[in-house]
């Protein structure tokens, strides 16, 4: 009979962007890049596109300064074990864990982030709303994919991408590989975003992020995809109903912030098998 268990685990998704939850209000837990990158993998772990360890400020030590140590922090990062400084789905989901596991209350909460903090509220219809900050373009670039040339804006969400706004059919897209960008214009890396107006509302997006290669949703994503859409309407503000694989988000762009709204679901929990976790 099993005496001890592993570390508790909760798995959750925004938009079919899905995570894994690591409680460790402590920091005590040791999440190297390879424990991260066999708990993401869809064969030997759990599976998923990232992990959010949720953990005092004040108890990591590479938490920026402005964030204060009694805030909640999501410690982000990718399946391949890389950190992020943003995840605007996963913010949803670990604010949806916070509420639901009695460690905060519903309302607007500050979380930390390696972009800063962010402030979020679960609405009463249950969507969540995220405070982004400024989506900010710094830049024109291009990227290729199935033998076509896109041009896009670069825009930084906390982290960094390129959003590409055309015509193209994006069924047609092959993004089993990871599309080239500029490396001087994106010397950290960048997600890459191919998107398609639909209307004056709405677009569709396809997503490759960094650390992770196509997923089903990337909330920063949607928020650099509508502020390449606005651009290129001709609008420095607006808002987008972003139609991406895992569901629809509704982002506003505003001259002070940008606001992300959606889902946030949690799927299952447990513990972890001490001797797997070990090992990995
Ligand atoms: N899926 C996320 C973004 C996660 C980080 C990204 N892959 C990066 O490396 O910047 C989102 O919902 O925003």
């Amino acid at each position: 009979m099993r005496t001890s268990q592993g570390p508790e685990f909760i798995k959750g998704h925004g938009t079919q962007n899905d995570f894994v939850i690591l409680p460790d209000a402590d920091g005590e837990l040791e999440l190297t890049d390879e424990r991260v990158r066999a708990l993401c993998d869809r064969q030997r772990g759990l599976g998923a596109d990232g992990v959010l360890r949720v953990v005092r400020a004040g108890a990591l030590p590479d938490a920026p300064a402005d964030v204060p140590a009694d805030v909640w922090f999501m410690d982000y990062r990718n399946a391949d074990g890389s950190i992020a400084e943003m995840c605007g789905n996963g913010v949803r989901v670990f604010v949806r864990y916070l509420v639901d596991a009695g460690l905060a209350t519903a309302g607007e909460l500050p979380v930390g982030t390696r972009a800063g903090v962010r402030p979020v509220r679960i609405r009463d219809d249950g969507q969540v709303t995220v405070d982004m900050g400024v989506a900010k373009i710094f830049g024109e670039s291009t990227t290729s994919v199935s033998g076509r040339t896109f041009h896009g804006v670069a825009v930084d969400v906390g982290n960094p991408h390129l959003a590409c706004v055309s015509d193209a059919e994006l069924a047609d897209l092959d993004l089993t590989t990871r599309p080239p960008h500029d490396p001087d214009l994106f010397p950290n890396g960048a997600n890459v975003e191919f998107v398609r107006p639909l209307d004056d509302d709405h677009v569709q997006m396809r997503v490759y992020e960094r650390g992770v290669g196509e997923t089903r949703s990337c909330g920063t994503g949607t928020v650099a995809a509508a502020a390449a859409a606005l651009r290129a309407a001709g609008a420095d503000t607006g808002r987008r109903v972003v139609h991406i694989p895992g569901g629809t988000v509704e982002v506003e762009i505003t001259s002070s912030t940008a606001t992300l709204t959606g889902p946030a679901v949690l799927v299952a929990r447990g513990h972890l098998d001490p001797t797997w976790w070990r090992a990995a």
